[in-house]
């Protein structure tokens, strides 16, 4: 039976839907079962897949037609009658199951029979592999073969390390980060891509009403994307580097790791994990820290005579606690100029970057161990890490401030599953908390008079992050790749995208100019060529 729908096929040119909507023409090469595999080029190269023999009738009336001219012609002797009715009667089954009975039958049964898949058409022994993968089943197949078939039309733009960088006063940035082991066994469907250029899209799995499965394709913008194969120095190189140079000239700089719980954010902020220990050197915290001192060190700012002082802490609950003090509980004031102060805050003087890697050791497992349940706080408190520069005079003016900022988890804003009047308390501090940053980075993009800051206890404590002209603000949105975390990735980059939507539209957010990116081997700068007035915010004491 198959061999005579394969002859009565093969070779003939057929239209293919492909899963983006595109319509063209491809040459039918095989038939297994009720799948035809067909074959077209594009972009230089054979590409393939197998369509459901009834979807290709639905685009394909015509192949109806060879059967239909036998069987209303004279019979020739030299056919083979069986032959020629059986592969009518498949078409005929076939046809009949896209005309009238494809929308009651059950979405499992749909796929079975709907296997679909997509791939470049390689050398035999790769195709070998194809089999196996074909024969590999999942928690929708589907979807992951429709998303593979999109794929395979991306084309993919890696990020440079060579590119160069625009200064900007608000740069948002996404991260994709890898499967993990678990998500791995339980074959999880990767439904982000990463093609470059600050580009990401999300093939959100859809069903339309009769049960046919579609893909939501939404891609978003960014300033950079990156995939899950970037390194936490390539991040770096990117986002926090280009503003560490900005608190010398006397500026307030910002970097937010901003996501889902277990999205990456303390991964990134914090460094890599090895099992369960987390390389503290590897992460934007510490290379932010070398950075520091390497200008700290350098000719063109030692005229300056400033110091670094360290200070991290964690907000929990609206609550502020010192991460390098046992957890002591902190109060935060403002005073009649606005001045907002974290009473107590211990602010360490530090004269490496291996001081600043051990403050963010005992920092860090503070955060995890400090209480029984402070696990579970972790991914619902925000934690910040400050590099503070002074002046060396008696009042130890400060200069200027680089914080790092691992937020909480942001699913607490759509999760309304739990209804324990802690958790609710807790999720209505966190969804008040990322409202408001979000209220204050658009304010500074504006260069509005009006910072929201007293919204919650986090824009309180940056509240000098959001003022004066000097102030930079880069956010990395973090995203898990599976299927099942698809609504969360949804919601985070739609408030990243927020934020650089009004950071594209207005035109008081274009960056303030600086100098020329310091190259630490480059010859000696002089002061002359710096800004001439280095703006200090002072910090009162109250
Ligand atoms: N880019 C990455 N490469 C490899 N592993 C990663 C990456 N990002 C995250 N992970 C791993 O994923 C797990 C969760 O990451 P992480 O703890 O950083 O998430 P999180 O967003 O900080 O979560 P929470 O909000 O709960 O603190 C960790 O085991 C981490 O090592």
């Amino acid at each position: 039976m198959e061999n005579s729908l394969s002859r009565l096929l093969v070779g003939l040119s057929v239209q293919i839907s492909r899963s983006d909507g595109r319509v063209h023409s491809a040459t039918v090469k095989s038939v297994d079962k009720s799948t035809v595999m067909v074959e077209w080029h594009e972009r230089n190269m054979c590409r393939g897949k197998g369509i459901d023999l009834s979807e290709l009738c639905i685009l394909n009336p015509e192949v109806l037609d060879p059967i239909n001219s036998i069987t209303s012609s004279t019979p020739d002797p030299s056919t083979h009658v069986p032959e020629k009715v059986s592969a009518m009667c498949i078409l005929f089954v076939c046809f009949f199951h896209i005309s009238g009975r494809r929308k009651p039958v059950a979405p499992v049964e749909l796929n079975k029979g709907n296997k679909r898949l997509s791939c470049v058409i390689k050398p035999p022994d790769m195709q070998t592999k194809r089999g196996k993968f074909l024969e590999g089943s999942r928690p929708n197949q589907k979807f992951f073969e429709m998303i593979q078939d999109f794929r395979a039309t991306l084309e993919i733009t890696p990020l440079s390390t060579t590119e160069t960088i625009e200064p900007q006063r608000i740069c948002v940035c996404v991260r994709k980060r890898p499967f993990n082991k678990q998500e791995i066994n339980k074959k999880e469907i990767d439904v982000v891509s990463v093609p470059g250029k600050g580009a990401l899209l999300v093939h959100e799995p859809k069903h339309k009403v009769d049960l046919t499965k579609y893909l939501d394709n939404q891609v978003f913008h960014f300033d950079y994307s990156f995939d899950d194969t970037a390194t936490n120095e390539l991040v770096y190189k990117f986002t926090a580097k280009p503003l560490v140079q900005s608190i010398f000239e006397g500026g307030m700089a910002t970097c937010f790791a901003y996501g889902q719980t277990g999205s990456g954010k303390t991964h990134t902020m914090g460094g890599d994990f090895t099992g369960k220990q987390q390389n503290s050197a590897k992460g934007i915290y510490a290379l932010a820290a070398q950075d520091v001192f390497a200008y700290l060190h350098h000719r063109r700012y030692a005229n300056l005579d400033l110091s670094a002082y360290v200070s991290f802490f964690e907000i929990y609950n609206g609550k502020v606690y010192d991460l390098l003090h046992k957890k002591a509980k902190l109060r935060v004031l403002e005073d009649e100029r606005q001045q907002v102060q974290v009473v107590g805050l211990e602010e360490v003087y530090v004269t490496s970057a291996e001081e600043v890697i051990k403050m963010i050791q005992i920092g860090s497992s503070c955060r995890t161990s400090g209480q029984t349940s402070a696990n579970a706080n972790s991914s619902r408190s925000h934690a910040i890490l400050q590099i503070v520069l002074r002046r060396n005079d008696r009042a130890t003016t400060l200069h200027g401030k680089f914080s790092l900022v691992d937020l909480a988890g942001n699913e607490h804003g759509t999760d309304a599953s739990s209804n324990d009047r802690s958790t609710l308390v807790e999720t209505a501090k966190i969804n008040r908390s990322l409202l408001a940053l979000k209220e204050c980075i658009r304010s500074l993009g504006k260069n509005s008079d009006h910072i929201p800051f007293r919204m919650s206890t986090l824009t309180k404590v940056l509240r000098d992050s959001f003022i004066g002209e000097k102030s930079r603000t880069c956010m990395i949105a973090m995203v898990s790749p599976g299927m099942t975390s698809c609504k969360y990735t949804m919601n985070t980059l739609r408030y990243a995208d927020r934020v650089k939507e009004l950071n594209g539209n207005s035109k008081a957010s274009e960056a303030p100019k600086t100098q020329e990116p310091m190259n630490s081997s480059s010859e000696e700068v002089s002061l002359h060529s710096m800004n001439p007035v280095i703006t200090c915010v002072e910090v009162s004491q109250i």
